[in-house]
């Protein structure tokens, strides 16, 4: 035999096979609208990106997605103001189903879409599929963080624009993965707050690679990527501090330079008000947002989008079978309310309105 069993397995307990990308996609597939929809969002965030559009993006949404229900009613109220301020701002919901843990914790919906440490991944995946898709049939572009690397055969049809978290900036795997994937792809500064790192990330990123993986129809094969033009930074400060302050930015935008990396024409960054930048406080991150909005107004030049933890109810809860939550609460990190985001939405829009009277 080929393998001796006990040299391998030693700390595997089970192994459950998984349906392949293909039979998720056949049972939950993107309609051609929807196809459409989410290729023409894609395109708004380049231009947004790199100043074709002088609009302002805006990543809102849970810090983590997990119950349908609540995702889905999120996004119907977030769709009217999609509609509302679409004039100034490309507004693009948190659709977070991967969970980097500093250490343990619960890892999020795919992984254990219960809550309760039964890990069905099986039932996880497909509820993901399914709130992606109403999220998107609503009108909202989804933004999502890409942990796994098998995960983007799932879900990356319907994804506008994917980040790759502080903790795996630096990771090969994840450079080699956003190579390959359809949508810009923005990089957070590394938990101890390095930028380099994510800006080498860009650079690398928009290479071409070649790597293992799986395809459509879960065989592995060897992937060859063009690499992706379309990648930039997230400052989310760190463990040191907040770094969304203009001298942050301006030193972020040289880093970019410094590693090549800079997009087809000189794409700008995102910050996440939330995480390092907030210590995890709703009311500092709302704070943060509105020092940003002024800074926008005011014309202050790298700055194209902004990230917001926002859900229907404010703070957080810990994780736990749907039953014993309270509605609409994050299980993970603390999220600003909804009255509370839709002010800060429209404080971004008038900025955006001061930046242009301004440049007129
Ligand atoms: C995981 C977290 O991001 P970060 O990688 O900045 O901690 C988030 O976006 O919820
Ligand atoms: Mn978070």
């Amino acid at each position: 035999q080929a393998v001796f069993p006990e040299t391998v397995d030693i700390n595997i307990r089970q192994l459950d096979p998984i349906p392949a990308p293909r039979a998720f996609i056949k049972e939950l597939p993107l309609g051609q609208a929807q196809a459409r929809f989410v290729l023409h969002s894609r395109q708004e965030i380049r231009d947004v990106l790199n100043g074709a559009d002088d609009r302002l993006l805006v990543i809102v949404g849970p810090c983590s997605i997990h119950d349908p229900k609540a995702a889905a009613e999120y996004a119907s109220r977030l769709a009217k103001v999609c509609t509302e301020l679409k004039d100034r701002l490309l507004i693009v919901m948190r659709v977070y189903f991967e969970k980097p843990r500093t250490t343990v914790g619960w890892k999020g919906l795919i992984n254990d879409p219960d809550l309760d440490g039964t890990f069905d991944i099986r039932k996880g995946m497909w509820l993901a599929r399914k709130v992606l898709l109403d999220v998107v049939s609503k009108g909202v572009p989804a933004a999502t963080e890409w942990l796994d690397p098998i995960t983007p055969q799932y879900l990356s049809d319907a994804i506008s624009w994917g980040a790759i978290g502080a903790r795996n900036t630096e990771s090969q795997v994840h450079r080699e993965l956003a190579s390959g994937l359809s949508m810009p792809i923005g990089f957070k500064n590394s938990t101890d707050g390095n930028v380099k790192a994510a800006a080498d990330s860009c650079y690398s990123a928009s290479a071409e690679h070649h790597f293992l993986s799986i395809n459509l129809d879960g065989h592995v094969i060897a992937a060859e990527t063009r690499g992706n033009p379309n990648c930039h930074l997230i400052l989310r400060g760190s463990s040191h501090g907040p770094n969304y302050d203009a001298e942050s930015v301006a030193s972020a935008m040289r880093e970019l330079h410094d590693s090549k990396a800079s997009g087809p024409s000189e794409y700008g960054l995102i910050i996440d008000a939330a995480h390092g930048n907030s210590g995890k406080d709703e009311n500092v991150e709302a704070c943060v947002v509105e020092d940003i909005a002024g800074r926008i107004a005011s014309g202050e030049r790298g700055i194209t989008g902004i990230m917001m933890e926002s859900f229907l109810q404010g703070g957080n809860q810990q994780p736990g079978p749907l039953r014993s939550l309270i509605y609409g609460c994050s299980v993970t990190d603390r999220c600003i309310p909804w009255s509370r985001t839709v002010e800060l939405l429209h404080t971004l829009a008038q900025s955006v309105a001061v930046r242009r009277e301004r440049a007129a």
